[in-house]
């Protein structure tokens, strides 16, 4: 495995954090979610973060810390599902870390909506039709990865499992192509 750091993007509640966390144990290395770090930062959740100080402010933390983590090695990192919408955020984690997109079909994930609707702010006062519609919208920004992982009816661990025998099989053909070009 090369020391990139491993960074999941997808839309909400499609597993980026239960999934980020499992691969990071797995691989030995570091796990860090931005929305939590936020979190810990202001001692209170995302959504009282939104509450009182705005999305805007949220966002530019968001910014700032994950800037700051894809100037590190080895890490996993689960991203907040809106992070990807800012375009320095997408440069910097394309350019120099590994992007796993966690893909979902809407019709599994509407069977997810009671797990996640307290907690994600974003979602608040909206219909089903306008989660539909964010749904579909967001699917252009996450269309910006290295690799996309499939994730309807799998189990997390199962997931986790293939994401790393796809970066070991990566690595492989990588130290291949290596010495190819060396020859
Ligand atoms: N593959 C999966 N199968 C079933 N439930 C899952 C799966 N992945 C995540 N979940 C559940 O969905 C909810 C949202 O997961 P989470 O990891 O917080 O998503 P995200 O970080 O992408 O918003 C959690 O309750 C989690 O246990
Ligand atoms: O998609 C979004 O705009 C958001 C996703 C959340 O993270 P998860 O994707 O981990 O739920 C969290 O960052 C915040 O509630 C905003
Ligand atoms: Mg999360």
């Amino acid at each position: 495995m090369n020391d990139r750091n491993i960074i999941f993007i997808g839309f909400m509640g499609v597993g980026k954090t239960t999934v980020g966390q499992l691969v990071a144990q797995k691989l030995n290395r570091k796990f860090i979610d931005t929305d939590e770090e936020i979190e810990k930062e202001y001692g209170i959740a995302t959504s009282e973060i939104f509450k009182k100080f705005g999305e805007k402010v949220f966002r530019e933390k968001e910014m700032s810390l994950i800037i700051s983590l894809c100037k590190q090695k080895n890490l996993v990192v689960s991203l907040g599902g809106g992070a990807f919408l800012q375009e320095e955020i997408r440069n910097a984690c394309l350019a120099s870390c590994i992007v796993i997109f966690l893909d979902l079909t809407f019709e599994k994930w509407r069977e997810r909506i009671n797990l996640i609707i307290e907690s994600r702010p974003v979602l608040n006062g909206k219909s089903i039709e306008e989660m539909k519609e964010l749904f579909y919208k967001r699917q252009e920004i996450y269309s910006n990865h290295h690799i996309k992982i499939d994730t309807d009816n799998k189990e997390v661990e199962d997931i986790a499992d293939q994401i790393i025998k796809l970066l070991e099989n990566r690595r492989l053909q990588n130290l291949v192509h290596t010495e190819e070009g060396d020859i």
